[in-house]
């Protein structure tokens, strides 16, 4: 199956969730991923570390992050920002984003923060994610932001943990050949849990 393939059935998939799966699925993905994140927040506190974490604004039938995006604010050394897309490339900017900071509409009519400070160095990238594989593959809408965005962050020699975040419908059947820009992610979850187990 071509990637455009997996695409549409992946996309027709989602739209058969009901409202009552979305919901539940969007409450296990938080539950699982606030607990990791506070985990390596209370590490890091120890030594004094800020851990910057790059999430995102959920589109409408994406897991719903909302709630885990409003609670990660509470952590006291966990800063936050989310991606904004350019009108002059493909290349996402992190921008800075925090219970003060209003969202607004961008392109795609994802929210965005109004704010200008951006991130250069994320510790902890979560990835939104249509179709994966176990071993870490990622299909997202075919316009190569993220595969651009973390090549150029691997290529600083910077380094972060990625998580994407799927509905477990999102697992591609049968052999999967990946594109050779195409970056893997570090872990997944899922409602069901984690596909691929993050490090620590
Ligand atoms: N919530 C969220 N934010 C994100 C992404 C994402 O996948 N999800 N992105 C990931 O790169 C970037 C924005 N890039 C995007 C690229 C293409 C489409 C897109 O093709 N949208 C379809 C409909 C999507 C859908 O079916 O829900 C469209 O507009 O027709 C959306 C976002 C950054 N922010
Ligand atoms: N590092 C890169 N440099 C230049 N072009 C790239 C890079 N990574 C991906 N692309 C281009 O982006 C386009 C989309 O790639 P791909 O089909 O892998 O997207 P995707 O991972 O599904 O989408 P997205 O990251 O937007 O959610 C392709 O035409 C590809 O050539």
């Amino acid at each position: 199956m071509t990637n455009k393939k997996i695409r549409s059935v992946l996309k027709n998939k989602r739209l058969e969730m009901s409202r009552e799966d979305r919901d539940m699925g969007s409450y296990k993905i938080q539950k699982k991923l606030f607990l990791w994140i506070s985990n390596i927040a209370a590490k890091s506190l120890k030594i004094g570390n800020i851990i910057q974490v790059t999430t995102f604004w959920p589109m409408p039938l994406e897991p719903n992050i909302i709630w885990l995006n409003n609670k990660l604010t509470e952590l006291d050394n966990v800063k936050l920002s989310l991606p904004v897309t350019k009108d002059s490339d493909k290349y996402l900017e992190f921008k800075e984003w925090n219970r003060s900071i209003s969202l607004i509409k961008g392109k795609y009519g994802i929210l965005e923060p109004d704010s200008k400070y951006i991130i250069t160095r994320p510790d902890i990238i979560l990835v939104p994610t249509l179709g994966y594989s176990n071993t870490g593959d990622r299909i997202g809408y075919g316009s190569g932001y993220y595969d651009r965005t973390l090549s150029e962050l691997i290529s600083k020699k910077y380094r972060f943990v990625t998580i994407g975040i799927a509905w477990d419908h999102g697992l591609i059947e049968g052999p999967y050949k990946a594109a050779s820009h195409d970056i893997k992610l570090d872990a997944i979850i899922t409602p069901r849990g984690w596909v691929k187990n993050p490090p620590e």
